[in-house]
């Protein structure tokens, strides 16, 4: 049994298809950027936070996982949007180029830290102000960083993805299963045939 730093239904979804029991506890951080932390900085720092925030608060010595995803264009962070016109203003930005998705994971373990950064390149076709409009009316762009879900209707915009899917979505699942092993957490127990 593991804990997830994590109020995101993505998240867990994606620990479950390791097969990793776990108990999710949302936590609540200061997501603020330290004045010219580069984004690689600050999304690892966040999601160190977020597990250690979770890890101070409890009392069973069980591996505690936290993950943050940012959008990183032109060395700028991308997070949730705001409002409509922040969601607006980001769809626009990503149209027609090409921008990196920054997810770390982070696993505390009693006094031990590890970390992981996972990045990918995501390339978007251009799109029309109409139809960045209809898609933030699906109430998909929201709650997701840069405003917008790979695994949701977003996936019609993106013509290429270098990279890991389970990354863009918030949590990667290969650095995560690196992770929990090198920890000692089973993923495959083999049982006799
Ligand atoms: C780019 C992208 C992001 N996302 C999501 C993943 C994250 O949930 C969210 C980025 O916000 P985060 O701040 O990383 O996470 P969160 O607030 O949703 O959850 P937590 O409680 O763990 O802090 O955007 C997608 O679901 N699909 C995508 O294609």
């Amino acid at each position: 049994m593991i804990l997830l730093a994590s109020a995101s239904p993505r998240r867990r979804e994606l620990l479950n298809q390791l097969g990793v029991p776990h108990r999710a506890v949302p936590v609540d951080i200061d997501e603020t950027p330290l004045p010219g932390e580069p984004v690689e900085a600050l999304v690892c720092r966040l999601a160190l936070d977020k597990a250690r925030a979770l890890a101070a608060k409890t009392v069973a010595e069980l591996p505690v996982l936290g993950a943050d995803t940012l959008i990183s264009l032109d060395g700028r962070p991308l997070g949730k949007p705001a409002d409509r016109a922040d969601g607006m203003a980001m769809l626009a930005q990503l149209s027609g180029r090409e921008h990196e998705v920054l997810s770390a994971v982070a696993l505390v373990v009693g006094g031990r830290e590890a970390l992981r950064l996972n990045r990918n390149r995501v390339r978007f076709r251009e799109l029309e102000p109409a139809e960045c409009a209809a898609y933030w009316t699906t109430g998909e762009p929201a709650d997701k960083a840069g405003a917008y879900a790979i695994q949701g209707r977003a996936a019609m915009f993106v013509s290429r993805l270098e990279g890991s899917y389970t990354g863009v979505m918030g949590l990667p699942l290969f650095e995560t299963a690196e992770l929990l092993r090198e920890a000692g957490v089973a993923l495959l127990e083999l049982g006799d045939s």
